[in-house]
């Protein structure tokens, strides 16, 4: 029988004594304790150079280092079954079935005929004005007209930043008729003292003692707002907004499905567009940060497959609470906090785990962590410190050059721009859908069918403080809604790992899951983490090749991450 199972992992002790625990969710299968050799799966490998790479979408960037190479030169026998060419052929079935299944995905757009003129479908996507047929009239209807297929209205998408730390760019019109050309004339019976502030002064009463500013200010009839009070009030009033999984766009998805197979190559349409979308859906919350790119020197397929909406932000499925902020504390510091300060409330909250206080370094490598594995409690919303505040650094979004790139063996992996990438560097969070356990459970067993998953299990070792019998209530999955982050691979000798951190959530069951780089990243290098956890030690792993042999199961594949201290085998998702 085919059950999820959660990869009980134990590892380096905490220093609370607790093992680390965070992992992609496993799905075993196990059958009743027999085991089976696949022997095909760990079929010894052969070194082989690939082939020559064409100049497909190149953009001057540097040359594989010899880390990628060394992945990507990790070539196998036939026999191996490459997984590319696996999953592609298991996913359009476990595609449809995913679909069938209906809470989330996308509708089914009726496909357009495979000789279509390409050049009519491009100019109608770029709502050409000489173009006078759209897609749909062409295709008797069976694709919306190009109004319908617009990208979501933008109050959408304005909600979905909500949840975003940053403030919504304005919306205001810019065209003529709707811009103010003056002000509105006044009407007669108009008072202009009745609008105006108006603060008392000793000749409208002459016995009135102006005690205090407060006391000044309720005199002329204004109620003095309080940081503490009016802030916090208002913050929970306004900012409380979180985008729900039922709401997950997908028209661009549908668009691009629609598309014949000769438009979407037609001037690199398919890659721009996924680039752009990229842009368009993150502008909110990463603005400054520098453009991702799509690169494929390896086989034919443009881009990734279109199945998800790419997103930074968390979504909330059915049964998931919305952020907690009524329990909610902000620091009062004004400016910087001061990591050295005996009153910001932000440094205490951090201190419980973490006896130095912040976790980010200040001075040359201001944002870079001092220790991972420890939960992050950044400054947040509720807090009067500055944006430069040296304890907010996730919330300012990813600030390093990330290209999602095509490998030999494992599908697009996530892969360093130019430049390199210090240690204890912010990437980005595993952004996605938080799902309840039951709906985690149920979609996991779908994506097993397929061979990939995006699930991963929130179960942090400092979660289970004080309660042995805590299971893990969330897991978030990136497979309709994510980010870069979703393409991130496997290796047993990861450049990168996972950690919690809290901004606007005092939910400690709900944190994000945060990217950081581990080591240094040479430019054009893979950027991976361990499926298992971050610990090197976990007692859930094989030692050796050998010892992989013996587990049967099925959620184990063979690992292709090329790492001198290959375990041989990773969990399927
Ligand atoms: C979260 S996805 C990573 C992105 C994926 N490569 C893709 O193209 O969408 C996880 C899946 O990638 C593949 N994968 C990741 N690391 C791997 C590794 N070291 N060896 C083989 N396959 C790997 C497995 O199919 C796994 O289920």
């Amino acid at each position: 029988m085919r059950q999820m199972q959660k990869q009980e992992s134990s590892s380096r002790a905490s220093p609370e004594g607790i093992a680390t625990h965070q992992s992609f969710r496993e799905a075993a299968t196990r059958s009743n304790g027999s085991r089976k050799q696949s022997s095909a799966i760990f079929a010894a490998c052969e070194d082989e150079r690939f082939a020559s790479h064409s100049d497909h979408h190149s953009r001057g960037r540097p040359a594989p280092t010899d880390a990628r190479q060394a992945e990507e030169e990790q070539d196998h026998s036939e026999e191996d079954a490459p997984p590319a060419v696996h999953w592609r052929k298991r996913r359009r079935g476990a595609r449809k079935e995913t679909l069938d299944e209906g809470a989330y995905g996308p509708p089914v757009s009726p496909s357009p005929s495979q000789d279509g003129d390409s050049e009519q479908e491009i100019a109608s996507y770029l709502d050409d004005p000489d173009v006078e047929v759209s897609v749909a009239q062409t295709r008797n209807e069976a694709v919306p007209t190009r109004r319908q297929l617009r990208p979501r209205n933008k109050s959408r998408s304005t909600a979905a930043s909500g949840c975003s730390s940053h403030a919504s760019r304005s919306r205001r019109s810019t065209t003529s008729e709707s811009s103010s050309v003056g002000p509105a004339e006044l009407s007669d019976d108009f008072d202009p003292s009745f609008v105006e502030p108006r603060i008392a002064s000793p000749s409208d009463d002459p016995g009135f003692e102006p005690t205090s500013l407060e006391a000044v200010a309720k005199k002329a009839g204004f109620r003095m707002l309080k940081w503490g009070r009016d802030h916090r009030q208002m913050m929970k009033e306004f900012a409380n907004h979180h985008v729900l999984a039922k709401n997950l766009p997908h028209e661009l998805q549908d668009r691009i499905n629609a598309l014949s197979p000769r438009a979407r190559k037609e001037g690199n349409m398919q890659v721009k567009l996924f680039e752009q979308a990229i842009i368009e859906n993150t502008f909110e919350d990463e603005s400054n940060a520098p453009p991702i790119y799509i690169v494929n020197d390896i086989d034919d397929e443009l881009t990734p497959p279109f199945e998800f909406h790419y997103s930074n932000l968390m979504w909330h499925g059915e049964g998931v609470p919305k952020p907690d902020v009524a329990n909610l504390r902000g620091c009062g510091c004004l400016g910087p906090c001061d990591p050295k300060s005996k009153t910001c409330a932000c440094l205490a909250r951090q201190k419980q785990y973490h006896p130095d206080g912040f976790l980010y370094q200040e001075g040359r490598n201001k944002g870079q962590l001092k220790a991972h594995d420890y939960p992050i409690f950044e400054c947040n919303d509720f807090c009067g410190c500055s944006e430069d505040c040296p304890n907010r650094v996730v919330q300012h979004g990813r600030k390093q050059a990330i290209e999602i790139r095509k490998t030999r063996h494992k599908g697009w992996g996530v892969f360093n721009g130019p430049k390199k990438i210090p240690r204890n560097t912010y990437l980005g969070i595993y952004a996605g859908e938080y799902l309840v356990e039951a709906e985690a459970e149920r979609r996991g067993a779908v994506y097993n069918k397929f061979g990939r998953t995006y699930l991963f299990d929130v179960d942090f070792y400092y979660l289970k403080v004080g309660n042995d019998d805590w299971s893990s209530k969330y897991s978030v999955d990136a497979y309709h809604a994510g980010n870069f982050t979703r393409y991130l691979n496997h290796s047993c000798d990861p450049n990168c790992y996972i950690n919690a951190c809290y901004i606007n959530e005092a939910n400690l069951e709900k944190p994000l899951l945060t990217i950081f780089t581990r080591k240094d990243v040479a430019p054009g290098e893979e950027l991976c983490f361990s499926y298992y956890g971050n610990d090197e030690d976990e007692d859930e792993e094989p030692e050796n090749a050998a010892e992989v042999r013996n587990f049967d199961d099925a959620v184990y594949v063979q690992c292709r991450c090329g790492a001198r201290n290959c375990k041989g085998r990773m969990w399927k998702e």
